[in-house]
């Protein structure tokens, strides 16, 4: 996430627009988001104590914005809301993946502890409308092409419309982003005031 980090700044540096920059990272990107499945096998086999589902919502979408929406449809790739889950993702992780290594080395500076636990509070509302208003920005492209679609009269009797799919997945965000977000609140609350509070788990 450095590497994209850099490759980031680079690019707008250079170019002053953030038009071509998904084009110019999608290969590190798609490489280590989708390297991100471990995290779920991780809390599976028990190596980390992080909840399964809490994990796997936030990984699943996230391969989801790269390989089905952002990869697929090129002409969004230019959008203002990918620079914006983008961005959002990748200051996200730094400082997740920087908590962890300290966490393990016994010496974890408080400023790495503190936005940990705080940087969410903006970079998830930010990261999840990046997102929606790219599947939004999706959506007349999806529709045009019928892409992904499966239409009947079929052999196999059966029919999908993607374009439904999205509009879906975009409502599937009321119920589950507040989840993903309180139990962040739950977390800031616990590690950085020692607050115990139940949790009903997977
Ligand atoms: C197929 C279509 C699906 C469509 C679904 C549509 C619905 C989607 C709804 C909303 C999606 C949100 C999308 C998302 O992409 C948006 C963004 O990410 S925007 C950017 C902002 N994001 C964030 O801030 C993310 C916040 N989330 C997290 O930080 C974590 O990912 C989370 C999985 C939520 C877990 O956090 P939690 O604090 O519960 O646990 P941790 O795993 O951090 O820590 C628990 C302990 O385990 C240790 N640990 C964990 N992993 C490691 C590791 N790799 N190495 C070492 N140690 C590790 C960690 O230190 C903790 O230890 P201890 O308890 O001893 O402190």
């Amino acid at each position: 996430w450095l590497v994209l980090a850099v490759a980031m700044a680079r690019f707008y540096m250079e170019k002053g627009t953030h038009k071509g920059l998904y084009k110019s990272i999608q290969k590190t990107l798609k490489f280590f988001q989708t390297f991100a499945l471990l995290e779920i096998v991780h809390c599976l086999i028990g190596i980390v104590p992080t909840s399964v589902l809490v994990t796997g919502v936030q990984v699943s979408s996230r391969i989801f914005m790269v390989w089905l929406i952002t990869h697929s449809i090129k002409p969004i790739q230019n959008e203002e809301s990918v620079a914006l889950f983008l961005v959002s993702w990748t200051v996200t992780e730094i400082t997740r993946y920087s908590f962890y290594t300290f966490s393990l080395l016994d010496h974890l500076p408080y400023f790495i502890k503190w936005a940990r636990y705080n940087f969410f509070i903006i970079l998830y509302p930010v990261g999840v409308a990046g997102e929606l208003l790219t599947i939004y920005a999706a959506l007349p492209y999806v529709k045009k092409s019928g892409m992904f679609s499966v239409r009947l009269p079929n052999k196999y009797n059966v029919s999908f419309d993607y374009y439904y799919f999205l509009l879906i997945t975009m409502a599937s965000y009321i119920p589950l982003f507040p989840q993903l977000y309180f139990h962040m609140l739950r977390q800031r609350r616990k590690v950085l005031y020692g607050e115990v509070t139940v949790e009903k788990d997977d």
